[in-house]
């Protein structure tokens, strides 16, 4: 090392001081400043931990006063340096080292490696690991459905596939209750916020069912969502009160005043409290959202004559957001009209109509008819099917009929270009099987004299409303049944589920301090917290309650699948409503057959709505779908059966029972089957899985995680078989290690693990943690300048080689999704001094099992040394970079437009015989496909990382 004052050389042991000048010279020690910390150090000369800073034709250089200059010659006078450089205006500038500023961050590998500051191997590994990980899931079909803490059921995942691709989704999901809606929600969500199509989304939910979205949201698919309420308004209110008693007008400055909508890009808020507030729906509307979640859809009540306050507030939401989803499991449960009213918040131009709507779906059943037909016949069509085929596909009839595959293409295509085929899906028990048993209880009980006057019509379906509560709880014979009924099958948890919360309270109070029964209610009366609190307690299996007694609020929403008895302690009128209640235990994860206690009233309302429901309907053991419509059709039948509950009910019976099958068979012939179709189709479902599931095992993970965890200095201890502890330790690498809290977290790579223990995270591929480590390898210099020994035999000492990255960078939207079609990034070279491509003969893992680390020192020594030869050979994979890069883009370009040319014509051709598709998905791809074009032609290689490898 020859000093010389007025040099500037860099500290390798310590980044942060900048650069440093050599400021004296005596005898073996050497001093220098770093204006940067103003500090001042000295060192032995002989074994100085620095490196001597020089800059590179084409280099940038700063001066000390902030100009940046690009270095076109350098010149060497009596060992300090002379840069020849070009400023801004083109104009040729002498700058002396000694000149240059002192706050330098090198990142640049070249740089790095030559100011010494380079790392150990394992970091370029990882950094190389990372670039290819990173490529491979931007190209899965997994994408954005890794890691969730779900089951993999075919039918949700093949929903989350096929909506979460589509840009803005506009879609119904209207899977029976309790076939987890809300996870395909979570799946969509998660896989639109992994690609980048949505960034922001808004969730709109009834007050009961946020706690339970934000938990679920978060332990499922660890998205984080902020609650706005009306506490978040509670000042605004209180100011604009005072506002109006001094006579003046609120403040109604759209733009001015903090937005609780802005503050986070996940927002969770309740319906009611949304369509309550006018400030709230404004603030919402002004914050702007990507998608928006709305469940239990079907409160939002319409009719051709008026629309409820929370239609009203979805809607105008609705026509600003450009993605929507909608959950409802009883879309039709406010009848048809209700039903056409969703479908036109989601597409208003494609369903303006009512009374066309209804005309559309007599057409539901010559398409099902014709799908059937295709299937058992091969996908051949007879010449009259032919003709109207043609009429409905047009132009693309032949070309479909050409494909030697059985006709799928053809009845996709049919299916795809369908009325609500994209907007709507539905899958029902009967499509998904393996659900459990339903078993009825009826309690036929005799009627009290207190309910003399109460038998008939709305009072005698809940006799007790209105009266004093002493007397009903003591004279109502359903109480001791239910207090016997809840002792008989202790331990086993209950549900209880009445219409009204007085009922609720008066049931839960005299069971809770009257009989000694563990109890707690769930009602509209208590708040959030206290409803959070009474389900969390039913929960608890050692301590917790025996029973939940719920308001008709328990029944919608809620999982309580880990109970299997349900009482109805009163009958809803509404057939959905019924669906709904028996649904919090008849869902996903039910295990044991469901006992559905029926206590009901002899001679009252009571027992006429038990026969309709069971004899009638048949909606107690099995769901049914039909009951609205059925309801609508004998209504005046209904009602008279109700207001004389002593008459002979068979006429009625016999009517529903009519109606039901005529229904079920007419729906089953069309609607049903053919959104059925369309909901799951199990070969592609399957595939999806599939490649989710690779993703998951792959023991890929396992091992790059390991090397990060080693790497930043994670501290790692065996917990179980298939799970790890991981602490920081005290030699960590970076202040913050993505997702790992202070006490540290206990991990598994296992999805059957996690699915046991929710108390472990699930690492996978779009774990925070493990994208927040891809994040920070590829946003820092980390690994991206290395030194290696090789010791192979016939490969003389001294022999250099250099590993070389190039990434190609294409400054692009996210939501391009370009990586789709640029398939070189990363490449990765290795090269000889003379130019030799040997990529293929030692690819990067043998040449990992080859190579070990070179002691730091030896390597500082190594470095200056080889610098020319490194050089030239960062010229020459420069060369073949450049070559790949024509090669890519060409590639790259063909590869956009196969992709996107024909969802172009699909939709074209859609459009022409749906109107379902709207132009601004068309012009969508068009601009995609120019943007992409124009991105793929800007695209560069750049050098992100190079290892130095000499042999030994
Ligand atoms: N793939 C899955 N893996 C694990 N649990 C699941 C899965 N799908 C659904 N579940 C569980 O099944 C229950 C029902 O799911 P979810 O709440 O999403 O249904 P839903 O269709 O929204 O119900 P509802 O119609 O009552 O609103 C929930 O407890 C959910 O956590």
């Amino acid at each position: 090392m020859e000093f010389v004052i007025g040099q500037r050389w860099v500290s390798h042991s310590d980044a942060s001081l900048g650069l440093g000048i050599v400021t004296d010279i005596s005898g073996r020690r050497v001093t220098l400043g770093f204006p940067a910390v103003d500090e001042e150090r000295t060192y032995a000369t002989d074994n100085a931990p620095l490196a001597r800073v020089r800059y590179q034709l084409g280099d940038t250089i700063e001066t000390f006063d902030g100009e940046s200059l690009t270095v076109r010659a350098v010149e060497d006078i009596d060992g300090v340096l002379m840069y020849h450089a070009e400023d801004a205006g083109g104009e040729l500038q002498q700058v002396s080292e000694v000149k240059l500023g002192s706050h330098v961050r090198f990142t640049d590998p070249r740089q790095r490696l030559f100011a010494g500051r380079f790392d150990r191997n394992g970091a370029f590994r990882l950094r190389m690991a990372t670039v290819g990980h990173q490529e491979r899931l931007r190209q899965s079909p997994a994408r954005g459905l890794i890691g969730a803490r779900t089951n993999h059921l075919p039918h949700q995942i093949y929903i989350a596939g096929e909506v979460a691709r589509r840009y803005a989704p506009r879609v119904l999901l209207a899977d029976e209750v309790g076939l987890g809606k809300t996870i395909e929600a979570g799946l969509i969500l998660h896989s639109q916020l992994q690609t980048g199509l949505a960034r922001r989304v808004l969730i709109v939910v009834p007050d009961s069912l946020i706690h339970q979205w934000l938990v679920e949201m978060l332990r499922r698919f660890n998205l984080s969502f902020s609650i706005v309420d009306g506490s978040d308004y509670e000042l605004d209110d209180a100011a604009d009160r005072i506002l109006a008693l001094l006579g003046e007008d609120a403040d109604d400055d759209e733009e001015g005043g903090d937005n609780p909508f802005e503050q986070s890009q996940r927002v969770l808020c309740s319906l009611d409290f949304l369509a309550g507030s006018d400030k709230a729906q404004r603030d919402a509307l002004r914050a702007g959202w990507d998608l928006m979640v709305v469940d239990e859809a079907h409160h939002l009540a319409w009719s051709p004559e008026a629309a409820s306050p929370e239609y009203q507030a979805v809607e105008k939401l609705a026509a600003e957001i450009r993605g929507l989803l909608l959950l409802t499991a009883t879309p039709e449960q406010m009848g048809l009209a209700g039903h056409f009213a969703r479908l036109r918040l989601l597409d208003p131009a494609r369903y303006p109509d009512l009374a066309a709507f209804e005309e559309e779906e007599a057409r539901y059943a010559t398409i099902n008819a014709l799908v059937r037909d295709l299937q058992a016949h091969g996908g051949q069509p007879d010449a009259q099917q032919k003709a109207q085929l043609a009429d409905w596909l047009g132009d693309e009839l032949d070309e479909l009929l050409a494909r030697d595959d059985g006709g799928r293409a053809l009845i996709d295509t049919l299916l795809d270009r369908h009325g609500t085929g994209r907007v709507l899906f539905r899958n029902t028990r009967a499509a998904i099987q393996g659900f459990p048993e339903r078993r009825v209880h009826p309690a036929p009980l005799p009627c009290p004299e207190l309910y003399a006057e109460r038998r008939t019509g709305e009072d005698g379906i809940a006799p007790e409303a209105g009266l004093v509560e002493e007397t009903w709880l003591e004279q109502d014979p359903r109480v001791a049944w239910l207090e016997k009924t809840l002792t008989g099958v202790r331990p086993a948890k209950v549900v209880v589920i009445c219409a009204n919360a007085e009922t609720a309270t008066a049931l839960e109070h005299h069971l809770q301090l009257r009989a000694g029964i563990r109890s707690a209610a769930f009602h509209e009366g208590l708040s959030l917290v206290e409803r959070d609190r009474a389900a969390a307690y039913f929960t608890e299996t050692e301590q917790g309650a025996q029973a939940l007694i719920c308001s008709e609020i328990g029944s919608e929403g809620r999982n309580f699948q880990f109970a299997h008895h349900l009482v109805l302690f009163d009958l809803p009128e509404n057939p959905d409503l019924l669906e709904q209640r028996i649904g919090r235990l008849d869902r996903i994860g039910q295990g044991d057959v469901i006992d559905i206690h029926v206590p009901y009233l002899e001679g009252t309302a009571q027992e006429t709505l038990f026969h309709w429901y069971h004899d009638g309907l048949d909606a107690l053991t099995r769901n049914t779908a039909v009951g609205v419509a059925v309801k609508a059709e004998v209504q005046a039948q209904l009602e008279a059966a109700l207001a004389d509950p002593q008459a002979d009910r068979q006429a009625l019976i016999d009517a529903t029972r009519e109606h039901a099958d005529a229904l079920r068979q007419r729906l089953q012939a069309g609607r049903d089957a053919l959104i059925e179709m369309n909901s799951c189709r199990p070969e592609a479902a399957r595939a999806l899985i599939e490649a989710i599931e690779t993703e998951e095992q792959a023991s890929g993970l396992v091992d790059y995680m390991t090397e990060a965890f080693d790497i930043f200095g994670v501290e790692t201890e065996d917990h179980t078989e298939t799970s790890d502890i991981l602490k920081p330790s005290d030699h960590m690498l970076t202040g913050h290690f993505p997702g790992l809290p202070k006490d540290g977290i206990t991990v598994t790579f296992d999805r059957q693990q996690a699915l046991e223990r929710e108390d472990l995270a699930f690492l996978s591929w779009e774990h925070p943690m493990v994208a927040g480590v891809m994040e920070l390898m590829t946003e820092s210099e980390l690994g991206n300048a290395a030194l290696a020994s090789l010791s192979v035999k016939g490969l003389p000492p001294g022999t250099l080689l250099l590993e070389t990255l190039f990434t190609l960078h294409c400054p692009a939207p996210e939501s391009l999704q370009l990586s789709r079609c640029l398939p070189l990034a990363p490449l990765r070279l290795l090269v000889d001094v003379n130019g030799k491509d040997l990529s293929g003969a030692l690819p990067h893992d043998r040449l990992n099992e080859l190579c070990s680390n070179i002691r730091r020192r030896t390597a500082q020594a190594v470095v200056p040394q080889v610098r020319a030869e490194v050089e030239t050979m960062i010229d020459h994979a420069e060369g073949f970079a450049a070559q790949r890069l024509g090669e890519a883009q060409q590639a790259a370009l063909e590869r956009l437009r196969a992709l996107i040319t024909p969802e172009i014509d699909r939709l074209q051709a859609l459009q022409r015989v749906n109107p379902a598709i709207r132009n601004e998905e068309i012009q969508f791809f068009e601009a995609q496909l120019a943007a992409g074009e124009a991105a793929i032609d800007k695209a560069r290689m750049s050098l992100s990382g190079l290892r130095v490898i000499v042999s030994s």
